[in-house]
């Protein structure tokens, strides 16, 4: 029997503008941080997530999460969610614990449920006095610890984590793989976006490999981290002339032909002197 599916991507795709500076100033380029995105991940499966810097992967992270939109294309998830980034979407100006209520409240979660979650938080992060001051004034260590307890402790059905341990000291990094070795062995969906291709191997069963905004491969994990690292060894022995060049061959690929301008973007760019 086929093993249900956790996530199912369908021809997904996502657009950002840029705003170009000279003379082309207020003629925006539209370009695809993500282009046809296909894949199934059945439950249970840890996929480490790859590609190069701009490659689309905090992208696929966040709309993965639900926080993000897409353009088309469908989406199915089955279950709860939990994002852990370096960036997590912690409110800078609330303490440790408001965040922590903000989180549970925003969830819809009872107040037993939220207790215990604060609990677990506090007893995860280490974060001590620090718990009762704003968030602005952590370290981004600090943030990480946060982020990661406060996700860990909504118990999710996937998780998706990105790059959110380079943050962590030695000792919080170990105590969270430990605990995402727990995740992985009670059968959760994992999603790992790491740019340390031994971290990767060692934990993931499947790969995900991203480039351009373009899905490249999608298989056991030690197969997809080969072909990956032929890849930027290949990128490596380029010449700066040949990397530009390449660069901009990937760009171009990139940019979204024929988009239709809304009728208030049209405005809004001749009110700027755009054409
Ligand atoms: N809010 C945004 N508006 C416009 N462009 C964006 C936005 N967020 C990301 N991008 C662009 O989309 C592309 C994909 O970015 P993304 O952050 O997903 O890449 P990544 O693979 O996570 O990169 P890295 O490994 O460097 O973290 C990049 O070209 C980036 O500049």
């Amino acid at each position: 029997m086929e093993k249900e599916c956790a996530v199912v991507f369908d021809h997904v795709s996502k657009i950002y503008k840029l705003k170009k500076k000279g003379k082309n100033a207020g003629k925006p380029v539209y370009f695809y941080a993500l282009k046809d995105i296909s894949f199934q991940i059945p439950k249970g499966e840890v996929v480490g997530v790859l590609g190069t810097n701009g490659s689309g992967k905090s992208t696929l992270s966040s709309i993965l999460a639900g926080i993000s939109s897409i353009d088309s294309g469908t989406i199915k998830i089955s279950g709860e969610q939990a994002l852990i980034a370096i960036n997590s979407g912690l409110n800078n100006q609330l303490t440790g614990l408001e965040n922590i209520k903000l989180k549970g409240a925003l969830l819809g979660l009872s107040k037993k449920r939220i207790k215990e979650i604060i609990d677990g938080v506090i007893d995860f992060a280490e974060l001590g006095d620090f718990i009762n001051q704003p968030v602005k004034k952590y370290s981004s260590g600090m943030k990480s610890r946060l982020g990661f307890a406060i996700s860990i402790n909504l118990n999710p059905d996937i998780i998706i984590i990105d790059e959110a341990l380079s943050v962590g000291d030695k000792g919080f990094a170990e105590k969270c793989m430990k605990r995402m070795n727990a995740f992985k062995e009670e059968g959760k969906t994992i999603f790992f976006i790491s740019h340390s291709l031994s971290q990767v191997r060692r934990f993931c069963n499947m790969g995900l490999w991203i480039e351009g905004g373009q899905m490249m491969e999608y298989d056991e994990i030690n197969a997809v981290c080969d072909h990956y690292d032929a890849y930027v060894e290949a990128d490596r022995q380029r010449s700066e002339e040949e990397k530009k060049a390449f660069r901009k061959k990937k760009f171009q690929k990139r940019v979204v032909k024929n988009v239709k301008v809304s009728l208030i973007e049209r405005v809004l760019l001749k009110v700027k002197g755009g054409k």
